[in-house]
Order: C-alpha cells, then sequence, then structure tokens
C-alpha cells in the first residue's frame, strides 16, 4: 500500500461544504481589494485555491491532492465547463469546496471565480488532437481562455499562477526529430502545425509573459508553467478506449508502431503533485521560479506508446500481437491520410475522429523523452508514487472499468 493511499483509507469522511454550480460573485467572498500574499501570517492558514478544468482528467486528481497536501487550504474553488458528479462525495474535512460551472472563454465568469483566490492552477483547456474541435474554438479556450485568467489575476490582486502546459510545446516537430533524454534546455525546432500544440504554445508564452505584471495592491505577478509528457493514470480515456478495443478484438491489439520508438509518460498522480508543490513553492521561491517552465516527469519506464500501454493492459488479458509492426509504414499513413480526408467530406454530415491521423501517427511514431531534474533542483519536486505504484494503480483501474 502506497503512502497515498495509506492517507486516503485511514483519513477521517467528513463531507466537505459543497456549492454545486454556484457561480460565486466578488461580493460573495468579501473580496479585499488588496494584493493577496501568502507571505502575511494572518493568512497562512486561510489559502483561498481555484483550479480551473478541476473536473477534468488531471483536475480531479489535482483536486483530490490539495485536499490532502496543501494543510493552509481554506477554500478550494473547482471551476469547470462541466463539474463532475464527483464533487458531491468529496472528503473535503473542514475545506469549503465551492464548484463553479463556468467557461473560460467567459471573461465575467473567470473573473468572478478569480477575485479572493490567493493561488490560481490553470488547467482548464481542449486536448484535442483528433480534430474533434475546430482550431478557432481550441484557440479560443486555449489560448483567450489563459488570457482571462491572467487579466483576472492582475485585475484582483491573486499573485500566483500555474499554468498546466505541454510537453507539445516543444514537439514532436512535424519532421519528426527525435527529441532524446532532453531537458529544458535542449535545443529542438519547435515547429507547430496543429492547432493544439500552435496553442498550448501560445498560451504558455503569454503566462510566462505575464510575470512581474503588476497586480492589484502593487505586488507582481509570479506565473511557472510545467509541462507535462503524456499522462496516464486512473481516469485516462485514451488507455480506456484501447482496452475496448483490445477486448472487442478477441483481446488482442496489434502492434503498429516500432518498439525502438521511445515515449516517456507521467503518471498522474505526480502531474497532481508537481502542481501542488509549484503553487505551494511559488512564493517562497518567486524569484527563481518566476517566469520559469518545468517538464513534468517521474520514474515511469521509456517504452514505445504501445509498449507503455500494454504495462496495464497485459495484466487485464490484452496482449500485443507483433515483434514489428503487422502494417507496412506506408500503408498505416496512407491510412491516417485517409481518416483526414474522410473527416473532411464526412464533418458536414457527422463527427468522423479515429484515433489515427497524421498527426497522431507522427507522434506516436517519434521519439520524445525527457531527462530532467529541473523541478527537482528549483522547488524540490521528486514523484510521490514510485513506478510500481503507479503501475498498479492504473492496473486497477483498468479492470474496474469493464468491471
Ligand atoms: N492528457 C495529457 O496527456 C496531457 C494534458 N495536458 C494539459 O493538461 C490539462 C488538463 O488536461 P486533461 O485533464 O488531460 O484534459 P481533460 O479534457 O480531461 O480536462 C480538461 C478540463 O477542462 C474543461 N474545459 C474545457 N473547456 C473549458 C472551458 N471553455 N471552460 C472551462 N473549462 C473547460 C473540461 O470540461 C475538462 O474538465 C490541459 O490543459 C492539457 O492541455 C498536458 C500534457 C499532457
Ligand atoms: C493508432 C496510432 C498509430 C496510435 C495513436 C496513439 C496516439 C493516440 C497517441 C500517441 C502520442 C499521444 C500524445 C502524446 O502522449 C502527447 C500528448 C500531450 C498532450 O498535451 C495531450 C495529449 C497528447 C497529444 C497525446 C494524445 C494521444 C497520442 C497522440
Amino acid at each position: 500500500m502506497g503512502q497515498e493511499e495509506e492517507q486516503a483509507e485511514g483519513g477521517r469522511c467528513v463531507t466537505g461544504r459543497l456549492a454545486p454550480s454556484r457561480q460565486v460573485s466578488s461580493g460573495q467572498l468579501g473580496h479585499t481589494g488588496t494584493g493577496c500574499s501568502m507571505a502575511d501570517p494572518a493568512q497562512t492558514q486561510e489559502l483561498v485555491y481555484l483550479v480551473t478544468g478541476g473536473c477534468g482528467f488531471l483536475g480531479e486528481h489535482v483536486v483530490q491532492m490539495l485536499l490532502r497536501r496543501e494543510p493552509r487550504l481554506r477554500e478550494l474553488r473547482v471551476f469547470d465547463l462541466h463539474l463532475s458528479p464527483w464533487l458531491e462525495k468529496l472528503d473535503a474535512g473542514p475545506v469549503r469546496v465551492t464548484a463553479i460551472q463556468g467557461d473560460v472563454t467567459q471573461a465575467h465568469e473567470v473573473e468572478a471565480a478569480v477575485a479572493g483566490a490567493h493561488v490560481v492552477i490553470h488547467m482548464a483547456g481542449l486536448v484535442d488532437v483528433f480534430g474533434r474541435a475546430s482550431s478557432e474554438t481550441i484557440h479560443m479556450v486555449n489560448v483567450e481562455g489563459t488570457r482571462n485568467v491572467i487579466e483576472a489575476c492582475v485585475r484582483w490582486g491573486t499573485r500566483f499562477l500555474v499554468y498546466t502546459s505541454s510537453m507539445e510545446v516543444v514537439g514532436p516537430n512535424t519532421k519528426g526529430h527525435p527529441f532524446y533524454r532532453g531537458n529544458e534546455d535542449t535545443p529542438y525546432e519547435a515547429v507547430h502545425a496543429h492547432p493544439y500544440p500552435c496553442s498550448k504554445a501560445l498560451a504558455e508564452r503569454l503566462v510566462l509573459e505575464a510575470n512581474g505584471r503588476e497586480v492589484r495592491g502593487g505586488l507582481p505577478l509570479v506565473t511557472c508553467a510545467l509541462r507535462p509528457t503524456g499522462i496516464y493514470g486512473e481516469g485516462h480515456q485514451i488507455m480506456r478506449d484501447f482496452y475496448r478495443q483490445g477486448l472487442r478484438l478477441g483481446s488482442r491489439l496489434f502492434r503498429v508502431v516500432p518498439a525502438s520508438v521511445e515515449h516517456g509518460r507521467v503518471y498522474v498522480g505526480n502531474v497532481a503533485w508537481m502542481h501542488v508543490l509549484a503553487a505551494q513553492e511559488l512564493e517562497r521561491r518567486e524569484g527563481l521560479m518566476g517566469g520559469q517552465v518545468y517538464f513534468c516527469y517521474d520514474s515511469s519506464p521509456y517504452k514505445s506508446y504501445e509498449d507503455f500501454n500494454m504495462e496495464f493492459l497485459g495484466p487485464c488479458g490484452v496482449r500485443l500481437v507483433g515483434t514489428r509492426p503487422v502494417v507496412p509504414s506506408w500503408l498505416l499513413v496512407l491510412l491516417a491520410a485517409l481518416n483526414a480526408l474522410l473527416q473532411w467530406l464526412l464533418r458536414p454530415l457527422l463527427l468522423y475522429a479515429p484515433l489515427l491521423n497524421p498527426y497522431t501517427l507522427a507522434m506516436a511514431k517519434t521519439t520524445f523523452t525527457v531527462s530532467t531534474t529541473k523541478a527537482q533542483q528549483h522547488f524540490g519536486y521528486e514523484p510521490l508514487f514510485s513506478w510500481e505504484e503507479s503501475r498498479r494503480r492504473t492496473i486497477r483501474w483498468v479492470q474496474a472499468t469493464e468491471g
């Protein structure tokens, strides 16, 4: 049993105060209009955190992690376009959990949520590499939504902003150049052709450029961006899709990408932990951390996308057929192009958004691994969950999804 789990099971089961679907206004929160600083001793036990996108895959883990690992928390605001039912069952202890149904593209909704918050963790976004949303929508949510969050921080005196960026801000690029054990300073030709990485890169830049801006009350805004690689763990929708596909194909999946291509993946619990730690440390180390980017990493092994998935799907009874790709590379490229064409042709009638398209194929075929200690050196980050624990938890979740 992991350290985290012991805590969870041994903890008191007290239901937190929850105001479902409540749109908070600045007046209700008793905002003072002064810059919110964690340095004020009178406020150290009284922090208000806002997590945008708090009902998503990563957001749920961040919410749980904050409740367990931020003893100074007074109020946790969970802002999302779609509120999840698990919010009602949160073990929040004495913390007030405020669920806010809202849209980051609506500046007034963001402002109302930010007013009076000491720390914002901004992870709301459209994670779409399959062509489900238009590039305009992706830009509106990921870039303009981030701009709204920054402006709201400035307006209301919120000093600390942690942004969930992505490794995609760096690559893989469209030329398929490998990024092998790279760190935050490794030179790489970042070429963004797809709306999702474009939007993450633009939003990240906005966040970093906002570092040092004067917020209401006269103090500077302190920002940093975390760049997770591909996240896995409990709640990972694509893993679930692969599992279901495997079951449909008679408990088999067919290898399509060479095993030699390596991906660096990171466990969702560790990503959540890095967010909480970064948020906590931003004030004490603002000179060092302000305006910085950090890859989000842990001790998960480097493997091809498919071999990595088999670490979890294998114990659930699915096997990967073929030591080499069962489909020739040229055919896969053709199929991906065909999918893109079909998506375009069918768009007026229906949404056709399969996993395979030219972009996802390029991603799956390109080695992208991160090896860095920057977060460890700057704010003492160490993964909270070992690889064995991360694997065990993910397997248990995959097994439960079909149970
Ligand atoms: N899943 C992954 O492998 C990676 C994700 N990321 C980033 O992490 C963040 C969270 O991603 P996931 O949890 O995987 O995605 P997700 O789709 O599960 O969560 C995103 C959340 O944002 C909310 N949201 C979307 N549009 C919104 C809007 N207009 N207003 C308010 N809320 C809105 C969604 O309802 C959802 O709950 C994103 O910013 C993503 O770019 C970064 C690297 C890897
Ligand atoms: C059938 C194909 C050949 C295999 C398809 C695999 C793809 C669906 C996934 C391969 C790599 C993934 C992406 C990668 O992990 C990095 C990401 C970072 C993000 O910020 C968002 C998610 C993603 C783009 C992730 C999406 C699925 C893959 C493309």
